[in-house]
């Protein structure tokens, strides 16, 4: 038996959710086209062969600008820290810039088995892929490199091969049937928050938080789920709401849909908006949407 953590690092919109949402084969961390999707750390519980693979999604490292910035940061770098293998995702499409180097500089710091993952790789011709390789290989001591499209699955089963062959020896720490340590009222937060990342622009997804207020079992199975959704300003609710509730009623159907999927029943979603001036700087409002604070 082998078990193993593996933290997934990378620059804002690599596509860390995407290929760990390949691997676990299920939607557990949500994805959206925009950076900074994802805030805090997702676990994924893969089980391939006599491993099991614990796969740690992480926020996109940036350069910090508010405090629930600086958390999700510190949070990503935690997971690095903490995980027997760190699999450093590249969009190869997008290659080298200031950020990138700066989190290749960071990585050196920490002292862990780095496995290099360049991503997208249906975006980009094979030439330009060796190359690039050698040039973070000439930054940092890669330990193995892979070449996937987490979106499209190529290359994916050959790094899960590999990890299971060298995450350490020792029992699993979660049942083998497990997808996520993650508590299904949070996923359900996280989808709506997905829902309003698609279908709103400019500051308002960075400037929302969703909690689950009930997360409740009907008598016929079915789950109903009521969630607020906090904005900062009057004008970013009416935005959401949408003219004659017709935003909020399609982030509610999508978000159901997407929630009855994973948990495989039926899931009635309530969704309220209200306004909280300044909750991106209340501890309480940080710890629920899974963000360590210490
Ligand atoms: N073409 C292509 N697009 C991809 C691939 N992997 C991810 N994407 C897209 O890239 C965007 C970002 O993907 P995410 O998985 O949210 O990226 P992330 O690294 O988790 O982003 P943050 O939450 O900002 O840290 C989405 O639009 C994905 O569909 C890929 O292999 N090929």
């Amino acid at each position: 038996m082998r078990c193993g953590f593996v933290a997934l690092i990378g620059a804002p919109n690599a596509g860390k959710s995407t290929l760990l949402n390949q691997m676990v084969g299920a939607k557990l961390s949500i994805v959206s086209p925009k950076a900074q999707t994802t805030r805090m750390r997702i676990l994924g519980i893969v089980m391939h062969q006599q491993s099991q693979i614990l796969l740690v999604d992480t926020p996109g490292i940036f350069k910090p600008k508010r405090r629930l910035d600086e958390l999700m940061v510190s949070n990503a770098w935690t997971g690095a820290v903490d995980s027997d293998i760190t699999l450093f995702i590249l969009d190869a499409h997008n290659g080298l810039n200031e950020e990138i180097n700066h989190i290749i500089q960071k990585l050196k710091e920490t002292s862990r088995r780095i496995w290099l993952v360049l991503n997208k790789i249906d975006k980009i011709i094979p030439q330009k892929l060796l190359p690039l390789a050698d040039q973070v290989n000439s930054l940092l001591s890669i330990e193995r490199s892979f070449m996937v499209s987490a979106k499209k699955g190529n290359g994916v089963n050959d790094l899960m091969e590999a990890l299971a062959k060298e995450v350490p020896e020792g029992p699993w720490l979660y049942p083998d049937d497990d997808l996520t340590n993650l508590p299904d009222r949070l996923l359900a937060a996280e989808l709506v928050r997905e829902q309003i990342f698609m279908k709103t622009h400019e500051e308002i997804p960075y400037a929302i938080t969703v909690e689950t207020e009930s997360f409740k079992e009907k008598s016929d199975h079915s789950i109903r789920v009521d969630l607020v959704i906090y904005v900062s300003k009057p004008n970013h609710k009416a935005i959401i709401i949408g003219h004659q509730g017709q935003k909020i009623r399609m982030i509610g159907e999508r978000a159901r849909k997407e929630l009855s999927r994973l948990l495989e029943r039926p899931c009635h979603v309530f969704l309220t908006v209200k306004e909280r001036k300044n909750w991106d700087s209340e501890n309480n409002r940080l710890k629920a949407i899974g963000l360590d604070l210490s």
